[in-house]
């Protein structure tokens, strides 16, 4: 399984090119920090590696991708579940049975470090356990591609730092990760940067 970029740049209808002659091969087991100024192309390259957008110079081949994942910056919970269904559904949905689905939902959110409020409403977790626990439900759904978008932006330091502190957990999901930002830690946290405000 990979994900290879061809000569990849991209330009809005009237706009400048944002990035040009992006080659690189995307692989299992790498988190790809994807960084570069404010409007240097950031989310735009993520939503060309989704397949929603068709870069308009170069391709992009998704070799082996069936499901890609997204994880936002905002995150979206269902406010009265606690935090362990909501790494247990993707399990569901994937077919494994409920007890099976809950030993592995701990085991997730263990190493995303939520163990303790794995029994606690996603309502009343912090703003960096909740940025956690979308990871881990994000990562136990399974994606050949996980895609995920400013992690630590809504975060103030110290709290964007115990995110940043788990997100080499991401590389043992077996797929390839993709993180855009503009946090020079969180960058600093992945095993491998694409930097947008390099010309390539
Ligand atoms: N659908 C669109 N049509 C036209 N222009 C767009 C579209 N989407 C984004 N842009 C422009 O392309 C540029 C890059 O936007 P993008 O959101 O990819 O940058 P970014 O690096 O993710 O920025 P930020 O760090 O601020 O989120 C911006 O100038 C933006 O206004």
């Amino acid at each position: 399984m990979r994900v290879i970029l061809e000569e990849v740049g991209h330009a809005f209808p009237g706009g400048a090119l944002l990035f040009s002659g992006l080659t690189r091969e995307l692989l299992p087991h790498h988190v790809y920090a994807l960084s570069g100024p404010s409007g240097s192309g950031k989310s735009t390259l993520l939503s060309i590696l989704a397949g929603w957008e068709e870069p308009t110079h170069g391709r992009v081949l998704r070799e082996g991708v069936r499901r890609t994942g997204w994880v936002f910056q905002n995150p979206h919970g269902v406010a009265t579940r606690d935090a362990l269904d909501h790494v247990v559904l993707p399990l569901i949905a994937q077919g494994y049975p409920r007890r099976e689905a809950e030993e592995i939902a701990r085991e997730y959110l263990q190493r995303f470090g939520l163990g303790e409020v794995a029994d606690r409403p996603f309502g009343a977790l912090s703003g960096g356990e909740a940025q956690r626990l979308m990871l881990a439900r994000g990562m136990a759904a399974g994606p050949e591609l996980l895609l995920v978008d400013e992690p630590t932006a809504q975060l103030d330091r110290v709290t964007a730092d115990t995110v940043n502190a788990t997100l080499g957990v991401l590389s043992q999901a077996g797929g390839i990760v993709v993180v855009a930002t503009h946090d020079a830690a969180t960058r600093d946290a992945c095993t491998d940067l694409i930097d947008l405000s390099i010309p390539e």
